[in-house]
């Protein structure tokens, strides 16, 4: 990968999942600045990281090739709004928040290159799995860029409608929680049955990473490979028979579904 100058707006959890794979990518430290409004957080970031992290966001995009605007929604208009006078031509602004459109970011920033994604967290460990969209001024070589910056840190994918952005948030942005929360679950239960805890945990943990590797390098479906560990009158079936009973599928339908509309109600709300 050419070195790409970044800068990120915020160096909060998301900056530093992918501060850190870009780092272990092998891009130099000195490539990437960040700024945050927390002393604490700067400080943190710089002694883990070893970049600079300073408090203007207008000094850390100073020469910067691309910008990654990496705060929460909710504080991103006026830090677009205080930004705007710097932003050069020609830098590519790349946006993480989860329900900005570009729309909104053009309004507020000018109209300007601007690549919307949805990364999440696992991108710390170069595991991250990214949607992208980019507006009608993102030249081929600032798409190359983007794709480069989000695909250091994981799996990137384009998108051709910037509506499915709300999708990627709801399937992989907000996933990673799903995973979590069903490894508290199973590793309650392994220890409710008497495993002990960090036991329960470690098998969990290990059945989530095989299950993934296996549907990844399968020629078949997940749903063939669930039938294949479900012997007939089995445990497994036991167990998938009471999931089903309680409605596992339409709940999980349900819950990607609210992620999804909290995505779109995002962007109306922040949007003006
Ligand atoms: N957490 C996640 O899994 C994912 C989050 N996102 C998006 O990433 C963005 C950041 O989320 P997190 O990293 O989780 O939030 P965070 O709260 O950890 O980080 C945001 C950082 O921005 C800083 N900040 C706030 N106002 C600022 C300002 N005016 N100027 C400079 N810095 C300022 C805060 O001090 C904080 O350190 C959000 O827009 C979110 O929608 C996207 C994908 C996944
Ligand atoms: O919960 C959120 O709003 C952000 C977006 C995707 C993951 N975290």
């Amino acid at each position: 990968m050419t070195s790409p100058r970044i800068a990120f707006i915020g160096a909060g959890n998301m900056a530093a999942s992918l501060i850190g794979g870009l780092l272990a990518q092998g891009l130099p430290a000195s490539a990437i600045r960040a700024s945050d409004r927390g002393a604490e957080q700067r400080e943190k970031i710089a002694a883990e990281h070893g970049i600079d992290v300073v408090a203007s966001n207008a000094e850390a995009c100073r020469d910067a090739d691309v910008i990654v605007l990496a705060v929460k929604p909710q504080v991103m208009k006026d830090v677009c709004l205080d930004l705007a006078p710097h932003v050069q031509a020609g830098q590519l602004i790349v946006s993480i928040a989860a329900g900005i459109t570009s729309a909104s970011l053009e309004n507020w920033l000018g109209a300007r290159a601007i690549v919307r994604c949805m990364p999440n967290t696992p991108s710390l460990l170069r595991l991250g799995a990214s949607g992208l969209y980019a507006n009608a001024q993102v030249s081929a070589e600032q798409r190359q860029q983007a794709e480069q910056l989000l695909s250091a840190v994981g799996m990137a994918v384009w998108l051709d409608e910037e509506k499915l952005i709300d999708a990627v948030t709801a399937v992989s942005g907000s996933g990673p929680a799903y995973f979590f929360l069903l490894i508290e679950a199973m590793t309650a239960s392994g220890e409710k049955l008497g495993l002990p805890r960090d036991v329960a945990a470690k098998l969990t943990m290990q059945t989530a990473l095989g299950a993934a590797q296996m549907a990844l390098n399968s020629d078949v479906d997940a749903a063939e490979l669930r039938r294949r560990v479900t012997s007939p009158a089995g445990t497994t079936e036991a167990a998938i028979k009471t999931f089903q009973a309680g409605g596992f599928e339409a709940l999980v339908e349900q819950a990607v579904k609210a992620a999804d509309q909290r995505s779109a109600e995002l962007a109306e709300q922040l949007g003006q």
